[in-house]
């Protein structure tokens, strides 16, 4: 690589088929100061990876155009540096939920500002397109010229026979002109053996052996495939840019103590907002004041509504219940889950799957390899056998139209794209392709505990003084705890506020991942974390144990606070496995798969926890531990996903096959790992898994579709029983079945 590398974003508008996606690749490849391509037909999306100092703007806007596609850059995307799944290639390495830039020179992301900011909203704007109606596309109006066409053809030819030999030939020039046209560009750009080449080599051919009406009914049929085509790729694209309509236009916002309605797309991070019963939530926020069952169903596909209260998260697009809420703005509209969600699942459908990549592989030289079978077909029977130049040549011309890989070449994109819509339609963000054909080949499921099996929501329980008072004990504590985002700390500081006691002032905070924190109050040196970190510190006598172990055994957390060595007092907390923890797990080891639980918290709590959901778990394990585990599992032959919340884990993420995080839709793991469950729930994991076999059926499905119906119509073309025509509605109908077997998985799970 060359100096820093930007990333530029486009919207593509007119793709309707991989081919074209293959095309575009190819050109914009070959513009100078450009690195790396990405393609999505299914988001109509295109990211350029380029030298930060080359102006390639102008250039590839020269190239798509044209071809015959429309461009526009996407505002306020364009970053240096990824933290996406694009990061894969350059790193080496698909994850990194801790390590944001590996060394590598990424800068990372910019944190969105709590202000108005204009660009933003013209980026949240970007994402919803007016979808035009067929008939006004540019594809849909030659398709209608070119059928008009051919309807007066027919016409004309009944009235005057005379004109019959050539009116069907200025028939079809209606459509192949601009067919023609793209495949002089997509040559010139690199790509000789595009769909439209073959198309106008076997119309022109056509023509010469006086075969000029069928030629116009090809011409037509082609237009009318790629018109379906391009009907159902919007539809993958329509389902997921519909969250965009569930966030209310206006919302009611405090200014100076009075209430004004503003344009929900205005309201920046930290505004006070007021929600009716009964309206939908116009922002991402928290819950200052009010209690109320929120209907979450159309984020997340959870039916039944969550009862949530001062402190909880709610998110743009659910619907409030009874209670009147007030709210402080957490993100705004550009950056709000919805937003997020949609740019995340554009962004995963431009990377590929493997079996993409494969058949990509493979169309490239199918294409020209049929081309080469026609070429011999049309030539070597009547050269060398005494065969009629005729009949051979239109043989060849329509194994031309079968060498057309449309059906082949969409089977997988197409199937990825629906799933990555449906998944993230209920809160499974899973970063392209790759992870999603990946997710179904797990066989080892490892777990944290605390915030992933568990609420991690823990509540302070007991408070054990040793040499002093509890509540200098719990001041103590709550003073290192201050900058702290473990579960544990928010329990600790949360008793502290309710106990009304004062915090002392601390310096030198450190936290000491997987054993605690450390800092320094009034000059003494102090330290809270696992019983056995404070052990390796001070010795604990045998009465402490014995406390320490009696709160164990009831499946409660410890730390141990030392001061200036010696052993202070012992905070017991308790976390309650998630609701669905057990459900989730069952329906993991339905399937097969190896489940077990690692956690840094001490190993009496967690047989405690484990029992209650049986399944195995490794205790008091350090964030490399996690990481050795992984490994191990993988050395033992899993295929491992290890799923946390990026607290004490992101080396274990980053080591395990997949890394998935879960969490309540604000944390940096939700952004880096190869997957998320946006709600935290452990049915999710399960539901990715499958998710995924669900689809790698469905290519399955596709591929044996498109080549099938192709070796069939090849046998017949060359047997004679099929020409022109046939041929190239079995590649029409063929992309056509493969795309509404595709879009089957848009309704899952409700059909899957
Ligand atoms: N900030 C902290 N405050 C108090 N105790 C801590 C803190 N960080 C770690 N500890 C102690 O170290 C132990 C291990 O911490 P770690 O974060 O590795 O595990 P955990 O969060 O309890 O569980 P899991 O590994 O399943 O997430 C905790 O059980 C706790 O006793
Ligand atoms: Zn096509």
């Amino acid at each position: 690589m060359t100096g820093p590398i930007r990333e530029t974003r486009y919207r593509v508008d007119g793709m309707d088929c991989a081919s074209c996606a293959a095309k575009i690749d190819t050109a914009v490849r070959r513009v100078v100061g450009v690195e790396d391509v990405s393609v999505s037909v299914t988001a109509a999306t295109m990211t350029v990876r380029h030298a930060d100092h080359a102006d390639v703007g102008p250039a590839i806007n020269r190239k798509v155009v044209g071809l015959g596609y429309g461009l526009s850059p996407l505002a306020g995307e364009a970053r240096s540096g990824s933290s996406l799944p694009g990061a894969h290639a350059c790193c080496g390495h698909p994850h990194g939920a801790e390590g944001h830039d590996h060394g590598h020179g990424h800068s990372p992301d910019v944190p969105p500002e709590p202000s108005l900011d204009l660009t933003k909203f013209s980026a949240a704007a970007d994402h919803v397109r007016h979808t035009e109606p067929w008939w006004r596309t540019g594809r849909g109006r030659l398709t209608l010229a070119c059928g008009g066409a051919l309807v007066c053809a027919y016409g004309v030819g009944k009235l005057f026979p005379a004109t019959e030999p050539w009116i069907f030939t200025l028939a079809m020039l209606v459509g192949l002109l601009p067919i023609a046209r793209r495949a002089v560009m997509a040559a010139l750009a690199g790509t000789p053996f595009s769909i439209e080449m073959l198309m106008t080599i076997a119309a022109v051919g056509a023509v010469f052996i006086g075969a000029g009406e069928e030629a116009a009914m090809v011409v037509f049929l082609f237009l009318i495939g790629e018109l379906l085509e391009g009907i159902a790729a919007g539809k993958a694209r329509a389902s997921i840019e519909a969250l965009t309509a569930l966030v209310p236009k206006t919302a009611h916002m405090e200014a100076q103590g009075r209430l004004i309605e503003v344009p929900a797309e205005s309201l920046p991070a930290g505004a006070i907002i007021l929600v009716r019963p009964g309206d939908r939530l116009a922002a991402d926020g928290v819950i200052l004041t009010g209690e109320s069952g929120i209907d979450e169903a159309p984020v997340t596909g959870e039916s039944a509504p969550v009862l949530k209260g001062p402190g909880d998260s709610v998110f743009a697009g659910t619907v409030n219940g009874d209670g009147a809420l007030r709210l402080r703005v957490t993100a705004a509209a550009a950056d709000n889950t919805i937003a997020r969600v949609i740019r995340l699942v554009e962004e995963a459908q431009e990377t590929k799957a493997p079996t993409e990549r494969f058949i990509d592989r493979f169309s490239r030289t199918y294409t020209p390899a049929v081309a080469l079978v026609a070429a011999l077909v049309a030539m070597v029977p009547p050269l060398f056998l005494g065969g009629l130049w005729q009949e051979w040549i239109y043989k060849g011309l329509a194994l031309l139209l079968i060498g057309c890989p449309c059906a082949l070449v969409i089977s997988t994109p197409a199937a990825i794209a629906a799933s990555l819509s449906a998944g993230a339609r209920r809160g499974l963000l899973i970063k392209g392709g790759s992870v999603l054909e990946g997710l179904g080949e797990v066989t080892a499921v490892a777990f944290d505990k605390t915030g992933t099996l568990t609420e991690g929501k823990p509540r302070v329980t007991d408070i054990l003084g040793f040499d002093r008072s509890g509540a200098d004990v719990l001041s103590h504590a709550a003073a290192l705890e201050q900058g702290s985002s473990h579960p544990l700390a928010q329990a600790i500081l949360c008793r502290a506020e309710a106990d009304g006691v004062a915090l002392p002032a601390v310096a030198d905070v450190k936290a000491l991942g997987g054993k605690g924190v450390g800092g320094r109050v009034a000059g003494a040196d102090l330290f809270l974390g696992s019983p056995q970190a404070a052990d390796h510190r001070v010795p604990l006598t045998a009465e402490q144990k014995a406390q320490v172990a009696a709160l164990h055994d009831q499946g409660k957390t410890v730390s141990v606070l030392v001061a200036d060595g010696r052993a202070a007092g012992a905070l017991a907390m308790r976390d309650e496995p998630r609701a669905d923890a057990a459900a989730g797990l069952k329906a993991l080891a339905g399937i097969g798969l190896r489940v077990i639980m690692l956690t840094g918290d001490n190993r009496g709590t967690a047989h405690a926890i484990a029992g209650r959901l049986g399944i195995e778990a490794r205790a008091e394990l350090l964030p490399e531990d996690k990481q050795r585990i992984v490994g191990e599992l993988k050395a033992e032959g899993y295929v491992v996903a290890k799923v946390g919340d990026g607290i004490n884990d992101a080396p274990a993420l980053a080591a395990a096959d997949v890394g998935i995080a879960v969490g309540g839709g604000t944390d940096v793991a939700l952004e880096t790992a190869d997957a998320a469950s946006l709600h935290g729930r452990v049915t999710d994991i399960a539901a990715m898994v499958r998710l995924s076999r669900r689809t790698m059926r469905n290519i399955y499905q596709n591929i044996a579709m498109a080549l099938g119906l192709k070796g069939v119509f090849l046998a017949t073309t060359i047997a004679g029983v099929t020409g022109l025509w046939p041929a190239i509605l079995a590649d029409t109908g063929a992309t056509v079945l493969v795309t509404i077997n595709a879009l089957r998985l848009l309704q899952w799970p409700a059909k899957g």
